[in-house]
């Protein structure tokens, strides 16, 4: 059978002429992915290292950091300030915006969480990385957060690295969805999920049910008749997955379909919700939308919703087309 796989790099070099342009898109999509490499690497390495455990720092969300939250960050910043693309970034792990040394003239602005799933480190379950890119607007001050505030819509890519039995790492330009698995031994990342689609419909729910108490009435109305099952209202029975790393739940649904949950609800309200509009649920929401699929706050299509701080939280609903919109269709039922 004669080789057929296509790197990662010929995959983008496509990308590019397509886009048209300097080529700036494949050299900042370098950076992003060679450090991704090096997290994977780091992750692998686990304890052997001293990557498990706590680094005894806490990040802007008020979160205790864990090591592997702290160098997947230096990582990021290092190796996407060499190649003089971004004018400047921004990271969970950094409360303000981190301006780029010599970046004159970058005209992209990069947010990442650099290490997704952070609770999972230690007991060795899928963890990873999720990235946007934005273009910088025009005369812009990129060292201020404003220069960032731009709603889902205005991405220009979006994608994640899944560091799990294996590294993968899936993004979108805007031109559907694909995935590469990294070959270890060659070190470079090869085309296996080309155009990843999201079915309609899904008998596969997550969310973390220790909240129920808390959940608001449309999403207490949902998740219990998916418990219903076939005897219910729903007419068929439901599975239920909770991994506690967002990028390994969008993967999951990516591959075979499910709908995902981190509503707000009446603990996380006054913040907002749980999971961050700027790095985790706009880049998850244009790869999701790509793919087929839907994703809302429940009240709004999260990519329309308007930024006002880089580090806000929101009500996160997404995956299975159908199954999003009857809990967004619960939610106008609840205010009217
Ligand atoms: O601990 P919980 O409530 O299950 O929350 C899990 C969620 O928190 C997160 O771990 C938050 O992301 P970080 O690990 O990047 O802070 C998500 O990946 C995941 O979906
Ligand atoms: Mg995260
Ligand atoms: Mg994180």
């Amino acid at each position: 059978m004669p080789y057929k796989r296509i790197t990662l790099t010929h995959f983008l070099l496509q990308e590019q002429r397509r886009l048209g342009g300097s080529g700036a898109f494949t050299s900042l999509m370098n950076d992003i992915l060679t450090a991704c490499k090096m997290v994977s690497h780091e992750v692998n390495r686990g304890a052997l290292v001293g990557n498990h455990g706590v680094a005894g720092t806490v990040n802007v969300q008020d979160e205790e950091q864990k090591p592997l939250d702290v160098l997947a960050n230096d990582i990021f910043l290092h190796m996407n300030a060499l190649g003089g693309n971004y004018a400047a970034m921004a990271s969970e792990e950094l409360e303000d915006v981190h301006a780029v040394k010599g970046s004159a003239d970058g005209k992209y602005l990069l947010l990442f969480d650099p290490l997704d799933g952070s609770s999972n480190i230690d007991v060795n379950i899928s963890v990873g990385s999720i990235f946007s890119i934005l273009r910088l607007p025009e005369g812009a001050d990129p060292n201020s957060a404003n220069a960032f505030l731009q709603p889902g819509v205005q991405q220009i890519c979006a994608g994640y690295a899944l560091y799990g039995s294996s590294t993968m790492l899936v993004l979108t330009t805007g031109n559907g969805v694909n995935g590469f698995t990294l070959d270890r031994d060659v070190g470079m990342f090869f085309l296996t999920h080309p155009n990843m689609t999201i079915p309609a419909d899904t008998k596969e729910f997550a969310i973390n049910a220790s909240r129920s108490r808390f959940w608001e009435a449309p999403v207490k109305r949902y998740v219990d008749e998916c418990l219903a099952g076939k005897d219910g209202p729903r007419g068929k029975d439901f599975n239920m997955r909770w991994v506690a790393s967002m990028v390994a739940e969008v993967h999951r649904i990516l591959v075979r379909g499910g709908i995902f949950m981190y509503p707000a609800d009446a603990e996380n309200i006054k913040k907002g919700g749980k999971l961050r509009l700027m790095y985790e649920a706009n880049p998850m929401s244009f790869i999701v939308e790509q793919a087929g699929g839907a994703a809302t706050t429940g009240r709004k299509r999260l990519m329309e919703v308007e930024p006002t701080n880089l580090h806000q939280r929101v009500p996160v609903i997404l995956g299975s087309k159908n199954e999003v919109e009857r809990l967004a269709a619960y939610h106008c039922e609840g205010s009217e």
